[in-house]
């Protein structure tokens, strides 16, 4: 008898360097065990320094990938990752309400690690208004919270306002990412904050000393599509993205790849130790 394969469908750009975007989703979706098929939206030539040209891919051939892939393949989570434009947006909105797709990861990429812009600047209004409402989870990274909210967040209580407000907006439950934020009460560890409109967690995991951090937000919010597509709810696959991220930096902390900002080390999961969910604490907080 044959059995059913979980699969995620990644909507995102390409980083040639294989670090962030599709190369580092369908890393992840592999080693987390589901099948990644991918509509890509924009080529980037990429490595480890930065984003040196971007093609953009016609919003028309985003949605003849996606169709191809929804019609074969059935993947019931999307992650969304770089879309780049106004255009690609509203693709992929219209996209998701007429396969009613059951999950849906926005990843609200902006801005690479090194600083060059991802998404047109009069594309926010459409990330917000026409995608957010469709989405499950939004799982935005610092630099995106604050530009999607216009608050400064440099602690756990302006996370907390920020995730407030995103909520708010499109109903979709936060994810916000805190490794770019270090909260004096918790020095040491990297904190990302979980709110779903009815509870709100902490999820707390050791601060990894490396500079292995390009595709970090992409390989995080990939996990989580990836445990959804397991069927976990949406807490139980937040705690395993934070404990796949953390082992993946880990991985990463002693190898050199490039000659700057090397990617986290989906492949060396495969040779370690099994994931061990006790590295992340998870900690109830009030709102
Ligand atoms: N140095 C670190 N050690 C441990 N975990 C980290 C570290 N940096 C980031 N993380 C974790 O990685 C995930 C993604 O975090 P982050 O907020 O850095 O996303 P991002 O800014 O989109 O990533 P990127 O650096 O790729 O742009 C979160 O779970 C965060 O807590
Ligand atoms: C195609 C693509 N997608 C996403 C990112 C963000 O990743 P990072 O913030 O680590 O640069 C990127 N650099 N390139």
């Amino acid at each position: 008898m044959s059995r059913t394969c979980p699969a995620v469908l990644t909507i995102a750009g390409s980083d040639s360097g294989g670090g962030a975007g599709i190369q580092a989703d369908l890393h992840t979706f592999a080693a987390c065990g589901v099948w990644g098929a991918s509509a890509i939206t924009a080529l980037t030539a990429q490595n480890t320094l930065g984003v040196l040209a971007t093609h953009t891919v016609p919003a028309p051939f985003v949605r003849a990938q996606i169709d191809a892939v929804m019609q074969d393949i059935h993947p019931t989570v999307w992650k969304t990752g770089m879309l780049a434009t106004t255009d690609i947006i509203e693709t992929v909105a219209h996209a998701a309400a007429e396969y009613a797709i059951p999950h849906l990861v926005l990843d609200p990429v902006m801005v690479a690690t090194s600083g060059d812009a991802l998404l047109e600047e009069d594309a926010h209004h459409a990330l917000i208004h026409r995608l957010l409402p469709r989405a499950t989870v939004i799982t935005p990274n610092r630099a995106e919270a604050e530009a999607l909210t216009g608050l400064l967040i440099t602690s756990l209580d302006e996370m907390r306002a920020a995730a407030r407000i995103l909520h708010g907006i499109g109903g979709a439950a936060v994810i916000l990412t805190g490794g770019h934020i270090e909260d004096p009460e918790w020095r040491g560890h990297a904190v990302d904050l979980f709110f779903d409109g009815t509870d709100m967690y902490l999820l707390a995991a050791e601060r990894i000393t490396t500079t292995n951090t390009h595709g970090t937000g992409c390989t995080f919010s990939a996990a989580l599509a990836a445990s959804l597509a397991q069927g976990l709810p949406l807490l139980t696959a937040a705690q395993h993205a934070k404990t796949f991220i953390t082992h993946a930096l880990r991985a990463a902390a002693d190898y050199q790849l490039g000659r700057g900002h090397g990617p986290a080390g989906h492949f060396l999961l495969a040779q370690s130790a099994p994931l061990d969910p006790s590295l992340v604490r998870v900690v109830r907080l009030g709102w």
